[in-house]
């Protein structure tokens, strides 16, 4: 998978270097590529903003910037699928895992962070004649940019990329991957501060354990997410 992010804060990244999705760049499963909006700038002070027509206040992204640093991240010519622009909105779709198993499978993925009070409507326009494109929301609240909503969907997306978790049968019984809530998880030592780990988890009765984790997902959902069982 092929991913590239367009942003003013390049170095907001740098922590992908480590950790799973480090390991998974440096194996060659995941190829990562951060671009400094600024460098598609030709004035002195790099600028990447201007006031918004119509008045307001705040500052809006220009376009000509995000023009060029497109040009260069998109194919010229896709012969093959063509890539899909996400943009970080609160007037977006919402991130959900089923989106993150979706775009997993995708072969490239570009990521443009916008700031201030958000990209020339002209961006998203003349991107979509040259690729797909999706404004993605993480939730009904507003952010300073698109950077740790893009930094969330990177790490949930990434993982679920074959061969980025060591283990897939961990991503099995997570939250929302069946719809439920996961179960609650406990480890040695059995007794700890008075507080024991449920018998059942202790009794060895494989078919029984399995029983009693889901009459827990189900609870837990029931009470925490009850919208989830509606659906
Ligand atoms: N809710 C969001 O995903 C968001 C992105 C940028 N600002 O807010």
């Amino acid at each position: 998978m092929r991913l590239d992010i367009v942003t003013i804060f390049p170095e907001f990244f740098d922590i992908l270097d480590i950790s799973l999705l480090g390991k998974a760049r440096r194996s060659g499963l995941i190829d990562l590529a951060v671009h400094d909006l600024r460098d598609y700038t030709h004035d002195r002070h790099r600028t990447v903003d201007d006031t918004p027509y119509g008045g307001g206040a705040g500052m809006v992204m220009k376009p000509e910037p995000w023009g060029e640093a497109l040009d260069e991240v998109l194919p010229q010519d896709p012969a093959g699928q063509q890539p899909l622009v996400i943009f970080p909105s609160p007037a977006g779709d919402v991130f959900t895992q089923a989106m993150a198993r979706e775009l997993s499978t995708e072969a490239h993925l570009v990521f443009g962070c916008g700031r201030y009070e958000g990209i020339d409507q002209r961006v998203f326009e003349h991107t979509a004649t040259r690729a797909r494109v999706r404004l993605v929301s993480l939730g009904d609240y507003v952010l300073n940019g698109g950077e740790v909503a893009v930094m969330a969907m990177i790490e949930a997306i990434g993982r679920l990329v074959p061969g980025v978790v060591g283990n897939p049968e961990s991503l099995v019984q997570e939250s929302h991957e069946n719809g439920l809530l996961e179960y609650p998880s406990y480890t040695k030592p059995a007794s700890w501060r008075g507080l024991d780990v449920p018998p059942i988890l202790l009794s060895g009765n494989h078919g029984a354990i399995a029983q009693w984790r889901h009459e827990q997902q189900v609870e837990r959902t029931r009470r925490v997410r009850p919208d989830l069982l509606e659906s």
